[in-house]
């Protein structure tokens, strides 16, 4: 099996390779922090060894629960929000088929729909609408397991399953994912019984993808997770602290983006050319936003999906302020064959590409892209990922949280933690008359 690459030949310009290697020393100080854990965040870092140490009888474990889920349900609905949905997300949606849900008839796998990832009202009472006559589960997933929108979604769901199905029979349809012991979830699925699945203390919710959280909707999805897991084995390998830094994809991409962050490119755009990767974009914007964006600094993660946001996007990152640069996701092979057919009329003038596959023209979009952004002042790194896959998406997982955990000691920041995150919290809480919110819902009063 071949592994994904890294190219940042075409980000040089800004900043040299003599540069990029000069950053060798402290790139390597920040991964034996990593490794040897004594920095900031150290309590979060089970998800370094994380591919390598799960076992048969997890995967087993996972995969029987998936089935049971599996046989039961035409309907399962994913409960989580953040690291606790975009990674399962990421999956499902690149490998799954991109019109899965018209797949009626003598299907495989069971509709994996989303919930708790939001506050609408009316995506809440559509989903409620559409479960209706149908058969369906439940995986609530919260690692804190009090967070408010997987809460709300889950007690509204939990009693429409329990009055469609009955109490007793809605238990062997939901399962919970959450903390070995704290939080309001693990007590309700200890009260009720449910099937649980622990997420370990030392693994943060945005680098909970190869824990049963992303592992558990993956599976119940029909989708391969021994190959995710061994994807992000072998990336794990690859990106060890052992391998020395002109042959670690991880470290030079932590080093390359914090070296052009210093020159004042302030703002990663993750671009894909490959629709079905949108939701990786999405994981990729949580992994990098939380890690990094805090004490005033940090790389705005940004991303879009090419060619689509060439004719929306494009103009800005041609020709807007130079503070951008972009990492672009390129897939070597595309899954399935279309060909462009011959036209006699030819009215849209197309006939120069009859016969051709309608990736070599994608390809050429990226390619033709990549340069114009280049002129245009955009420095551009490249990962390569030989096919779409659960064992590219394995590793393209582990490499990217394996540099985060650089780039974020290379920062100067706590790459694990996100406090940030409360902020809104408290004030939507005092807003809401929350009990024990009575000081802050006077002060927020006041200010309105
Ligand atoms: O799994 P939990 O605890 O519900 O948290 C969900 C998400 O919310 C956050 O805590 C804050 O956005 C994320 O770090 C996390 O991925």
């Amino acid at each position: 099996m071949k592994n994904i690459c890294l190219n940042f030949e075409k980000a040089l310009g800004v900043v040299s390779k003599e540069q990029i290697f000069a950053q060798e020393a402290t790139v390597n100080a920040c991964m034996a922090t990593l490794h040897e854990g004594n920095g900031a965040g150290n309590d979060f870092l089970g998800w370094l060894h994380l591919p390598s140490s799960i076992t048969e009888a997890e995967l087993t474990e996972i995969e029987n629960t998936a089935n049971i889920l599996r046989s039961k349900c035409e309907v399962v609905v994913a409960i989580g929000i953040g690291g606790s949905y975009l990674g399962t997300r990421a999956v499902v949606e690149a490998m799954n088929n991109s019109f899965d849900w018209l797949h009626t008839n003598d299907r495989k796998n069971p509709i994996l729909l989303y919930a708790g990832h939001n506050i609408g009202e009316d995506y809440l009472y559509e989903l409620t609408e559409v479960l209706k006559g149908k058969q369906f589960g439940i995986i609530n997933i919260s690692k804190s397991g009090t967070t408010t929108e997987p809460a709300i979604a889950f007690r509204i769901l939990k009693k429409q399953l329990e009055d469609a199905v009955g109490k007793e029979e809605a238990k062997h349809r939901i399962v919970a994912i959450t903390d070995a012991r704290k939080g309001a979830l693990r007590t309700l699925a200890d009260q009720e019984g449910y099937k649980t699945f622990v997420i370990p203390d030392n693994v943060g919710g945005r680098f909970s993808v190869l824990t049963p959280v992303g592992l558990l909707p993956i599976a119940v999805a029909g989708i391969n997770i021994r190959e995710l897991v061994a994807g992000a084995v072998a990336m794990e390998k690859a990106t060890d602290q052992s391998v020395p830094f002109a042959e670690n994809i991880s470290a030079q991409y932590a080093a390359v983006r914090n070296e052009l962050y210093k020159r004042g490119k302030k703002i990663e755009i993750l671009c894909n050319f490959h629709p079905k990767l949108h939701y990786i974009g999405e994981w990729w914007k949580q992994l990098y936003g939380e890690s990094e964006g805090k004490d005033g600094k940090g790389i705005f993660p940004a991303a879009v999906d090419l060619t689509t946001d060439l004719h929306s996007m494009g103009q800005w990152i041609q020709e807007g302020e130079r503070t951008i640069y972009e990492t672009v996701i390129s897939v070597e092979k595309a899954n399935h064959s279309v060909v462009v057919p011959t036209d006699e009329a030819n009215l849209d003038g197309l006939n120069f590409l009859a016969g051709k596959h309608v990736d070599e023209v994608n390809k050429m979009a990226e390619l033709g892209t990549q340069l114009a952004h280049v002129d245009g002042g955009v420095p551009n790194i490249k990962v390569t990922m030989p096919e779409v896959s659960p064992y590219y998406i394995g590793q393209l997982f582990y490499f990217f949280e394996k540099a985060c955990g650089i780039s974020g000691y290379i920062l100067g920041v706590n790459p694990f933690n996100q406090p940030g995150v409360e902020a809104y919290k408290k004030n939507m809480f005092a807003l809401l008359n929350k009990p024990g919110y009575e000081k802050e819902s006077e002060a927020i009063k006041s200010r309105l």
